[in-house]
């Protein structure tokens, strides 16, 4: 079953199927990019104007505040607030009406951009700024401009304010907390501040920063604010997160902070007053149908954030209600249904997520030429394959593992000696079994009805559990030391004999297979012993196999029935939805592939919002200011730069029968020190400086990964 496929081809395509997926939709020929969005032609009807602090200011300056241009495309930005937190304000509901007259829908963009960020715990006002960078840094990289009044790169010049006593004020103290306050004296290195709880603190220049006036406070477009530095824009995401308003613009992009609970979309009124400019992830939903609707092209909208801020969740709200608007069908229902199954499968509950996606999936949903649903196809990135036999302490595997094994059907468990959760190697070795209110077994039902709904045969479906099964007995394998030279054998027990029962193979086959490895010398082939890791690696990567291959055939039945109707099919919508960027601890390859594809991700999107946009501008003859923004291309080179980028260095070193973990660092720190985003600070590890922080990643990790894909496949 493995020795078909050689080392590298494995290696090789996941990564570049990654890659050639990615690339192939971004770089596109200049004249089939996505469709800009109906502009303003004037300034005067511009969005309204950013503003920073001038290089040059001073407190008690007076002049003129001028504008800042910025013109974002549309995103939607989902927060990750603390599950349960108490909402204990609320906006003074005159605040909440603002009056502003709307300057158009969210749709009328070919790409949609859907952006999701978890949100820290301490609210905004309250955590330090290395914090915040670290939690927000999509959404700063996306405003690559917060202003500081000391940064003069960032500042510009263009806007002239005053700051007198009075001023209102975000002051990070010494503990790094920024608080709100008013100005009450200052001189040229510090000022006196009262805050808000009446006491008074001296606050060097460079730590203060501009307020937004009162009235600005819960404002539903951040573009609107006076003031885009980090404490105003996240105290107003804050304000309208305590009013249970969790989207908030940001000119076309959209933010939505995760609840974690059901919050009321005001959906009926939203439907019917037709509201498109409604901050609300159904506006860009629907904007986006109209779209391809009137402008007779195919749309896509994009996820993407930290994992457990909502991504999937506002993915599932964009499919549902885009298949509510394209007619109640068969068709309808099965997409509804495939996403369920999919869930099953491809999420587990991890540090971050309950429910996180262990996958990154693009869906294709076509519809005719009167709007209705009539096909759609799944293409899936990157399934976390380790999962299946690696844990970290109180995360879980698949959650189709839990299901089985408590809600299958009595006479399934006979057949396949399925036993409790808790019996089963790779489910017990992280210490959590279940999660908080869900029941696993009513899911298991649930699951059995959506692989009806998709026709996956009774028979196909118990094929599918007893592979899963088998899995769960592989893992529950276990070795004994035949000789000096740690060699090892299978010990010949109910575990084995289960697995090979449930695979279809001769038990002596699979307990060879497990404990020798073949090497073929010319025509001669030498059978040699494994070490107890060894065997232990190939052991899990038979179940990581069976497991990667029941996911795909289950996606293929799945693209059968969603099949599309060829001769109805007209336009499509795109929903792309990665699994967010990853930085733990102990980072390995799974992390460097996911943050690799989040960071090309972040790139397409400034792309689409910065580089076009201003390209529009320049072409259209549009008098504004330059917007500055961080572009992240050096990081992309240090991945992808030819012939000595990350990927073709891991790949040329996982080839080599001389490389090790440390031959691996010292190629790495030789070929890409000069690569401002790399850093191979310690022996055993490197470094990359993402967008969205700083992730430090142990070769021997990689290595050992890329080791055992070698020697095994
Ligand atoms: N709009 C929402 N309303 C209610 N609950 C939500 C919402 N968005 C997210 N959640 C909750 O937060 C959890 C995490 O969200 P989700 O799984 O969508 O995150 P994600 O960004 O896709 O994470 P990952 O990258 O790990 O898959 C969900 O299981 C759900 O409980």
């Amino acid at each position: 079953m493995l020795s078909t496929v050689s080392p590298m081809t494995v290696t090789r395509s996941s990564l570049e199927e990654m890659l050639e997926t990615i690339k192939r939709r971004d770089e596109q020929p200049k004249d089939i990019v996505p469709a800009l969005p109906v502009r303003p032609i004037s300034k005067a009807r511009l969005p309204s104007a950013r503003r920073s602090l001038p290089v040059d200011f001073k407190i008690g300056d007076s002049a003129t505040p001028t504008a800042t241009l910025v013109t974002p495309k549309y995103l939607i930005t989902t927060l990750k607030e603390k599950e349960g937190k108490k909402r204990d304000r609320h906006l003074n509901k005159e605040n909440n009406d603002l009056g502003f007259q709307c300057d158009g829908d969210f749709g009328s963009n070919k790409i949609t951009k859907v952006k999701v960020f978890p949100l820290h715990e301490s609210p905004p006002c309250a955590t330090n700024e290395e914090s915040w960078q670290n939690d927000y840094s999509d959404l700063y990289a996306t405003h690559s401009t917060s202003p500081s009044v000391t940064d003069e790169s960032t500042s510009g010049g263009n806007v002239n304010c005053v700051l007198n006593k009075e001023f209102q004020v975000w002051c990070q103290l010494s503990n790094g907390q920024w608080k709100s306050g008013k100005i009450e004296s200052a001189s040229i290195e510090d000022s006196l501040v009262m805050l808000s709880d009446g006491s008074v603190v001296t606050v060097p220049r460079g730590n203060i920063l501009p307020a937004n006036p009162d009235y600005l406070e819960g404002n539903d477009d951040l573009i609107r604010l006076s003031f885009l530095n980090e404490p105003s824009v996240l105290h107003n995401l804050q304000t309208r997160y305590y009013d249970d308003q969790i989207y908030t613009k940001a000119g076309r992009i959209l933010v939505a902070i995760n609840p974690f609970n059901d919050v009321h979309f005001h959906e009926n009124e939203f439907r019917t007053r037709k509201k498109l400019m409604y901050p609300l992830v159904h506006a860009i939903a629907e904007s986006t149908f109209n779209e391809m609707m009137r402008g007779e092209e195919n749309q896509s909208i994009i996820l993407s954030g930290q994992s457990g801020a909502g991504k999937t969740k506002t993915a599932s709200i964009v499919i549902e209600y885009l298949a509510s608007l394209g007619g109640h069908n068969d068709m309808q229902h099965k997409l509804l249904q495939a996403n369920l199954i999919l869930e099953a499968f491809g999420n587990a509950k991890t540090f971050m997520n309950h429910n996180s996606s262990r996958f990154g999936k693009l869906i294709e949903i076509h519809f005719n030429s009167t709007g209705e649903i009539c096909g759609a196809q799944i293409e899936t990135l990157l399934l976390e394959k380790s999962r299946v036999a690696h844990l970290s302490k109180g995360e879980r595997s698949y959650h189709i593992f839990y299901q089985l094994c408590s809600g299958a059907p009595s006479h399934l468990k006979e057949k396949f000696n399925l036993k409790s959760s808790r019996e089963f190697d790779y489910l017990k070795q992280s210490g959590c079994l279940t999660i908080d209110a869900v029941d696993d077994a009513q899911k298991f039902h649930t699951l059995v009805e959506a692989l009806d709904v998709v026709q996956i045969s009774r028979e196909d479906q118990e094929n599918a559990f007893a592979m899963l099964s088998a899995i769960l007995w592989l893992g529950n394998i276990s070795f004994q030391i035949i000789d000096s030279e740690n060699h090892v054998e299978v010990i010949a027990d109910e575990a084995v004999a289960s697995a090979s029962k449930l695979l279809g193979c001769d038990v002596h086959d699979l307990m060879l297979l497990l404990s020798t490895h073949h090497i073929q010398a010319g025509n001669n082939s030498v059978t040699q012993k494994l070490s107890s890791e060894q065997a232990i690696g190939m052991r899990n990567t038979l179940a990581k196999s069976i497991y990667a291959s029941l996911f795909d055939w289950l996606l293929e039945r799945i693209n059968m029935s969603l099949k599309i109707d060829q001769q109805k099919a007209w336009r499509s919508i795109s929903i792309v939805d990665i699994y967010g960027f990853e930085s733990f601890q102990r980072n390995s390859f799974e992390q460097f592939c996911i943050n690799y594809a989040n960071e090309r991700l972040q790139q397409y999107f400034k792309r689409h919002i910065f580089k076009l946009e201003q390209e529009e501008y320049n072409r259209e003859g549009i008098d504004w200011t330059r917007v500055d923004f961080n572009d992240n291309q050096e990081c992309l080179n240090l991945f992808e730069q030819k012939p000595y980028g990350l990927l073709l260095l891991l790949d040329e070193e996982s080839k080599s029968v001389h490389a090790t973990d440390l031959t691996l660092v010292n190629k790495l720190k030789h070929h890409l020190s000069s690569n401002p985003c790399f850093k191979g600070e310690k022996d055993g590890f490197f470094s990359v400086l993402h967008y969205a922080g700083e992730v430090s990643f142990s070769t021997t990790q990689i290595y050992m990964r890329l080791e055992l894909w070698c020697r095994l496949f």
